[in-house]
């Protein structure tokens, strides 16, 4: 039996003064374990001075190999709770128990560098930065099916058998929404490499527009 994911999500008032110049967010979203992660971090090697990633912030245990201020914030409730309440927040969820949220602060270090600013968050950040005036692209990663989003969730080694059903209904939920047009764009991540090429593909005006003002700056 699939067992619901309950949210408790909120969505803070957040606005950033944003020039013609900076460069436009993107958001990545899809159901855990598409392959959102390890396509951010293709396009962060290849392009690293033209993009940066905000960090968010989570109530959770660290999984082997993760790194704090790299992977996430991680944090404890407390603390959260407290920086939430000082507005420092652009939108929070909870999930399996635990916080996750964006802060401000991440997206205006990325901002504040010229750089395009990647969010990778789940249906429920995606409706609350809806609602700010950041005006991001949206991207939306698809499994090529069930059968091998549960394979990669398995193969990943850090889920349990519940967490992983828990995720397997969240992304039917998450691929419902997707059909509703809520994204620019929806690619199919079968092969990574052509799922890597169509991400580049869909970006290529802003990396070139960032190369051009590069260049004209040196
Ligand atoms: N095209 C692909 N083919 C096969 N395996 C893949 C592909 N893309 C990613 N994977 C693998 O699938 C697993 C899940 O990928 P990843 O952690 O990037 O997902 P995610 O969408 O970021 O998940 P979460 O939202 O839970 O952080 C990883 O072990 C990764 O190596």
């Amino acid at each position: 039996m699939f067992l619901f994911r309950t949210f408790v999500t909120k969505v803070y008032a957040f606005k950033i003064a944003m020039s013609e110049l900076t460069p436009r967010p993107i958001v990545l979203s899809g159901p855990s374990g598409t392959g959102k992660s390890t396509l951010i971090k293709k396009l962060m090697n290849e392009f690293k001075e033209y993009f940066g990633f905000t960090i968010s912030h989570t109530t959770r245990k660290a999984r082997p190999g993760e790194k704090h201020g790299q992977d996430y914030y991680f944090t404890n409730r407390e603390a959260m709770e407290e920086a939430v309440s000082r507005n420092e927040f652009i939108e929070t969820a909870e999930y399996s128990g635990n916080l996750y949220g964006t802060s401000k602060k991440a997206v205006e270090d990325v901002l504040s560098k010229q750089k395009i600013c990647i969010l990778d968050i789940d249906m429920q950040g995606v409706k609350n930065v809806k609602q700010t005036n950041l005006k991001p692209r949206y991207i939306f990663i698809k499994p090529p099916s069930m059968e091998a989003l549960e394979e990669r969730l398995r193969g990943r080694e850090t889920e349990t058998d519940e967490s992983i059903q828990k995720r397997l209904c969240s992304a039917k939920a998450e691929l419902e929404y997707a059909l509703t047009g809520a994204y620019d764009v929806m690619i199919i991540n079968d092969d990574l490499e052509i799922a890597y090429e169509e991400l580049k593909g869909f970006l290529s005006q802003d990396i070139s527009n960032l190369q051009k003002q590069k260049f004209k700056k040196h």
